[in-house]
């Protein structure tokens, strides 16, 4: 690979795709290859992405193995599903991060089961932070893969919010509860009707209540990877007006005997030295408006002591540290370069 890092995004018309674009026009060694995408193909990115105005006169190509043939790295920002057909045809030498869910459960069961279809295998899994049994952390496992199953964005939230208990071993991971406040753009361009403006502006709208959620068995699978031997979660989102972010609160009950000292500390010491996830200072709690455009999270922990719960809230950007900024982050690993090249921590307000 030259110092150039050439970098085809398919499903360049969407809004994962539309920030992968806007970052690795930031990023210092990436070039933007081919932009591929479906019922867009033919026309001008500019006409999706009017934001991205050094992109804007790109000709938006069919996603045929052919476009995208000839790049070091693919994105893949397609429906669950069209990214699992499209990368078996991609040469095992290119870099693939795949922004979907195709990839990242370990079990064909899981699968199976919330998403409903045949799995289409997995790949290394694209959270430099996630904990693992024994003190390790993912980012050690992601040099010089060629596949990356990018995480889910709410997914993301819970985990970098709750992990560092169950490593610990300091909360009950079979008594796990996630309450999240989404943006809309997490749902993707494609119209739905509870999607209009009519009926979320001013409204704060339940989904996938009960369990039924597609991000409930990878929120397992890395739970189990920090080290937990039964991890049970009840995860319940809620779209509010807002068109990025997500707001994870997170809470677990506390082992006996431990103290909130020994909780923040634990925390702490998970994200030591971490450059995209920090824990605040104590008595300041995170906001989505703190990440909006970064590739941080930002978690604060308290201790209920009536409740006898550890309470967490984690604040990500879902196209960022929850997507494109977190599909950098991995690319940057695997090809050995600075693992914060073309990612930046400061958020936009107000
Ligand atoms: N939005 C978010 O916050 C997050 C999204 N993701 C994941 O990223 C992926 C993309 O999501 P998002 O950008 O929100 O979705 P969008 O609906 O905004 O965009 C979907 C993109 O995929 C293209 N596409 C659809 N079907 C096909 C197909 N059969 N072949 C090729 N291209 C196709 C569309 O092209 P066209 O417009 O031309 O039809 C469009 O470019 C999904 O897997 C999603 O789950 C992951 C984490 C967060
Ligand atoms: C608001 C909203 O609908 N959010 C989506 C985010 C999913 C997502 O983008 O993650 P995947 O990559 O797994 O699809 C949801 O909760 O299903």
């Amino acid at each position: 690979m030259s110092s150039t890092i050439r970098v085809a995004v398919a499903g360049a018309s969407g809004y994962a795709g539309g920030e992968m674009l806007r970052l690795l026009a930031a990023h210092p060694l990436a070039e933007v290859g081919a932009l591929t995408a479906h019922t867009s193909a033919g026309s001008l990115l500019g006409a999706h992405q009017p934001h991205l105005r050094s992109l804007a006169d790109r000709v938006i190509e069919p996603t045929t193995p052919e476009v995208l043939a000839g790049h070091d790295v693919v994105v893949l920002a397609l429906p669950h599903g069209a990214s699992g057909e499209v990368a078996v045809q991609l040469p095992d030498e290119t870099l693939v991060l795949d922004l979907g869910a195709d990839h990242r459960l370990t079990d064909p069961r899981a699968w199976e089961k919330f998403y409903g279809s045949a799995h289409a295998g997995s790949w290394p899994y694209g959270l430099p932070e996630l904990l693992l049994a024994g003190g390790a952390r993912q980012r050690d496992k992601l040099a010089g893969v060629r596949r990356i199953a990018v995480p889910g964005c709410n997914v993301t939230a819970v985990t970098l919010g709750v992990q560092p208990g169950v490593a610990a071993g300091l909360v009950d991971p079979a008594g796990i509860v996630a309450v999240l406040a989404n943006g809309y753009s997490g749902a993707g361009k494609s119209l739905k009707p509870h999607l209009l403006a009519a009926e979320g502006l001013g409204s704060a709208q339940p989904y996938a209540v009960g369990g039924t959620h597609r991000h409930i068995p990878e929120i397992i699978q890395n739970l189990t990877s920090a080290g937990a031997p039964e991890v049970r979660v009840s995860f319940t989102p809620t779209l509010v007006p807002m068109s990025r972010g997500i707001l994870a609160t997170v809470s677990a009950p506390l082992l006996g005997g431990t103290s909130a000292e020994q909780v923040r500390e634990a925390w702490l010491s998970a994200y030591d030295g971490e450059p995209f996830v920090q824990v605040l200072p104590e008595g300041q709690w995170p906001s989505t408006a703190m990440t909006l455009g970064a590739n941080t999270a930002l978690v604060q922990v308290a201790v209920d002591e009536a409740a006898g719960r550890v309470v967490t809230v984690t604040a990500i950007d879902n196209l960022v540290k929850g997507t494109a900024g977190q599909a950098i982050q991995s690319m940057n690993l695997a090809l050995g370069i600075d693992e914060t090249a073309g990612l930046g921590t400061e958020g936009v307000a107000p």
